[in-house]
């Protein structure tokens, strides 16, 4: 590929650079309402909206980059699994998208909470959330963390290593606590995902496998310890999954070691967590489930597993987390500059850089993640230029969005709008370059509250104490 930049007009084959699953859209301007939450749309003007305000209005106000978050949106994604998975325990994942509101409002809709570490727990603590309501996760609990469990009482904590264990006890019995534990496995299942986001494959770090025998030893050790109670065991096999075959495998697995659990002690545990992982649409080539299809799948599998083991079936939960806040907040960035360059073959591609990166959104460099934009301030009548929209960091690979049609026309002043960014965005952000990290706004009923503020260069400097 040349990088020789090159003035004038787009090549006329516009495509012949794209990946094969990218469609050339007949009209720049339209939006794929499955990729968008659903107060969004476009006005007459060709501006996006969100509950009734423009995005211009919003980027006023707040400014950019800005997360923008339909609260509807979210709420009703967290409803819909409440009543799909009626009768299971659904666990919000806070790892996805966390802070003081969306915790409320999750636990608003009937859902619990999952937090993998000491400060998503006081973020879910902080905003008022119940503790029973609350399970802790994490691969290396810290003592500080286990005895901040224990003293509030969270729910459930699901343990993941022999050494979780020997400090569980020791602190349980410092503390004269009785905590509900399950045991997270590895079931081998190889989820069809990116080889960071799955987690159920034996070679990495989470869990007990059950094939090494591990699983069965560490349920053995919770249920014969007094001080501890085992409530079941928990299987997470990855994230942005969209093929069933993996929760089956893995149900089917873990169904097996409960069987043979209670075979052997006679005790069939109470419960059984499926994890989350449910994928969402970022661009035209994902299919999502519903919940209510999900719910369908895993209840027929789980049934016929039970009767053929001969068990009851036990108390189920899930933890889906990007599956509720990721399509209900898009990113909101002003172009700053735009660059032509000329690809091998005389196709060529738009630059369009914009006032954030990766830092605002790393899952593109970081698992070569696709994502969708659309010019989000106008109507353009110009034809589709293949882009790339690229942030303001000091890295080639800051890349927000790959491969995607803008109009031709793209300009400096331009607001851009990425769908999808309410999982993994705002929470995996960074300060990289000294980039203060973009607020994080809703919308409702055309009012904007700030739920997490935008840093600023004081907040960076006030940690820069040498
Ligand atoms: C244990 C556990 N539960 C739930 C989740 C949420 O996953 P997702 O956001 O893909 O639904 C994760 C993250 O992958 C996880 O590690
Ligand atoms: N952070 C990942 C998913 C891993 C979730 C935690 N187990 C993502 O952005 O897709």
């Amino acid at each position: 590929m040349s990088h020789t930049h090159v003035a004038g007009s787009i090549h006329a084959d516009v495509a012949s650079a794209a990946p094969a699953w990218l469609r050339l859209p007949d009209d720049v301007n339209t939006l794929l309402p499955e990729l968008w939450s659903k107060n969004v749309a476009k006005d007459g003007n060709g501006e996006l909206t969100i509950g009734g305000l423009t995005v211009s209005q919003i980027a006023d106000e707040v400014g950019t980059a800005a997360y923008v978050l339909d609260e509807d949106d979210l709420r009703q994604r967290a409803r819909d699994y409440a009543s799909a998975f009626d009768g299971w325990g659904v666990y919000y994942a806070g790892k996805s998208l966390l802070c003081k509101a969306v915790a409320r409002w999750v636990t608003e809709e009937g859902l619990g909470l999952d937090v993998c570490t000491g400060g998503e727990l006081a973020v879910a603590l902080a905003a008022g959330v119940d503790p029973a309501r609350i399970g802790l996760h994490g691969n290396n609990k810290s003592v500080e963390e286990i005895t901040r469990a224990l003293e509030v009482g969270v729910g459930r904590i699901i343990v993941d290593s022999d050494d979780e264990i020997t400090r569980l006890i020791e602190l349980s019995e410092q503390l004269d606590k009785h905590p509900r534990l399950m045991v997270r496995v590895t079931t081998g299942v190889e989820a069809h995902t990116h080889e960071y986001i799955s987690t159920a494959h034996e070679d990495q770090k989470f869990g007990f496998s059950i094939a090494g025998g591990q699983a069965a030893a560490a349920l053995r050790r919770i249920h014969d310890h007094p001080r501890l109670q085992l409530v079941g065991i928990h299987s997470h096999i990855g994230s942005q999954i969209f093929d069933a075959d993996g929760f089956e495998v893995a149900t089917r697995r873990t169904l097996r070691l409960h069987a043979a659990f209670a075979e052997e002690t006679g005790v069939e545990l109470p419960e059984l967590d499926l994890g989350g992982g449910f994928g969402i649409a970022y661009t035209s080539q994902d299919t999502p489930s519903t919940p209510q299809q999900l719910a369908e799948a895993l209840n027929k599998i789980i049934a016929a597993e039970c009767a053929t083991l001969g068990v009851a079936v036990p108390h189920l939960s899930i933890e889906p987390g990007r599956s509720i806040s990721g399509p209900s907040a898009f990113a909101l960035y002003t172009v700053g500059t735009v660059k032509q360059v000329l690809l091998d073959g005389g196709a060529s591609r738009l630059y369009v850089a914009v006032d954030g990166g990766m830092s605002d959104n790393i899952r593109t460099a970081l698992y070569a993640a696709e994502y969708s934009a659309t010019l989000a301030s106008r109507r353009s009548d110009a034809g589709p230029a293949l882009s790339r929209v690229v942030g303001k960091h000091c890295e080639g690979g800051d890349i927000l969005v790959r491969d995607e049609f803008l109009p031709s026309d793209i300009r400096p002043g331009d607001l851009i709008a990425v769908p999808g960014a309410g999982a993994y965005s705002r929470s995996m952000a960074s300060n990289y370059n000294h980039v203060p990290r973009p607020p994080m706004v809703s919308v409702r009923d055309g009012r904007i509250s700030t739920l997490i503020r935008r840093e600023s260069i004081d907040d960076l400097l006030a940690l820069d104490v040498g």
